[in-house]
């Protein structure tokens, strides 16, 4: 192996671990992928990673990294191994990001979130895409970039990793309700509001979190929300639609290929939201219209009939 590849475990053999390898094989990097079924255990395949990804859904996040915490307890992790969290959701239980479960359990390795307009379906099918890699480590942060980086595969580094992280999961809701909105063929004009009255939402509870406001005009909040809202590859935006088919929200799930987080991530939002006091009027109306407490059609006349006010 030459000196510059380096050793990279991926967590997670779903679909989006599964792209986020791909992209990694193409600089020639040593690749390991762990899942669930892996016959090794996962403190065996990591002890030589230079790097170690995880992608998988919000619910496997904690005991994955509880069993990275044993595996460094026991010496089983290189110290300046990075730590990369491409995991799109909120913990229900704790409401904490991923990153925030990765940082209290692994506080000592460099931590990067990865994030961006990224349909996994699109880039295993080699089509050009940009993303987004965000640490307050500098280094950790243009070390992923360089791993990632490829001639269909532009990487950005970006200093503010609980906006990146917040960016991608929040449009998750975002995707429901406006999957519902094509589902309605509710038009173009009503389409673009909800996207961008959306995206102010999106930047009241990423404050709440401590980032900066002008992360989420960039890839990983604007450039998510306008891919998710705009593509029926986004298991989000399907439920929305399926939803609007006049489909239960159990069966929208069944017939999804995949994880959506937006479903359990409109649950952890919404509590954030009434106990922070923060106005999230089209995610409320998902987590309503998901908990079957009102139709799309109520959904759609409870958000234009609310008080007229100032748009800033
Ligand atoms: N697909 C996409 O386009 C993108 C997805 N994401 C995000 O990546 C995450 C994974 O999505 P995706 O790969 O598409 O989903 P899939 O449904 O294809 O795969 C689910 C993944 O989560 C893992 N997983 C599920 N439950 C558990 C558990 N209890 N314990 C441990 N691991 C578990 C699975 O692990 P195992 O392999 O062991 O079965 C698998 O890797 C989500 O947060 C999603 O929002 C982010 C960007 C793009
Ligand atoms: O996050 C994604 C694209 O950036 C994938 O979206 P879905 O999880 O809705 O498929």
């Amino acid at each position: 192996m030459q000196s510059d590849l380096k050793n990279i475990t991926i967590i997670g053999a779903g679909a989006w671990g599964s792209a986020l390898a791909s992209l990694v094989k193409t600089n020639d990097h040593h690749v390991k992928i762990w899942s669930r079924q892996s016959p090794q255990p996962l403190s065996k395949l990591v002890k030589d990673s230079d790097a170690i990804i995880s992608a998988v859904s919000i619910k496997g996040v904690r005991s994955i990294a509880e069993q990275l915490q044993i595996a460094q307890q026991n010496g089983q992790l290189l110290p300046h191994a990075v730590i990369v969290s491409a995991t799109k959701g909120l913990e229900p239980t704790t409401r904490q990001t991923p990153s925030q479960i990765w940082r209290s359990l692994l506080p000592t390795h460099p931590l990067v979130v990865l994030s961006g307009p990224n349909l996994s379906a699109e880039i295993v099918e080699g089509k050009p895409a940009a993303t987004v890699v965000a640490s307050t480590d500098e280094v950790a942060a243009q070390f992923i970039q360089t791993i990632f980086a490829s001639r269909n595969f532009r990487v950005y580094t970006n200093s503010d990793p609980i906006g990146v992280e917040l960016g991608g999961t929040l449009k998750n809701v975002i995707a429901i309700a406006v999957g519902a909105c094509d589902g309605l063929n509710l038009g173009t004009n009503a389409k673009s509001a909800l996207i961008t009255r959306s995206l102010i939402e999106i930047i009241r509870v990423g404050v709440y979190f401590g980032a900066q406001p002008e992360t989420f005009w960039g890839l990983s909040g604007l450039g998510d929300l306008l891919a998710t809202c705009n593509s029926n590859l986004s298991r989000n935006y399907q439920i929305g639609y399926a939803i609007a088919q006049g489909k239960s929200l159990e069966d929208a799930i069944a017939n999804v290929h995949g994880t959506a987080e937006g479903v359990n991530t409109a649950n952890v939002l919404i509590e954030i939201s009434d106990r922070e006091k923060i106005n999230v009027p089209v995610s409320r109306y998902v987590y309503r219209l998901l908990k079957n407490e009102i139709t799309l059609q109520q959904a759609v006349e409870g958000l234009m009939e609310r008080d007229l006010k100032p748009e800033n």
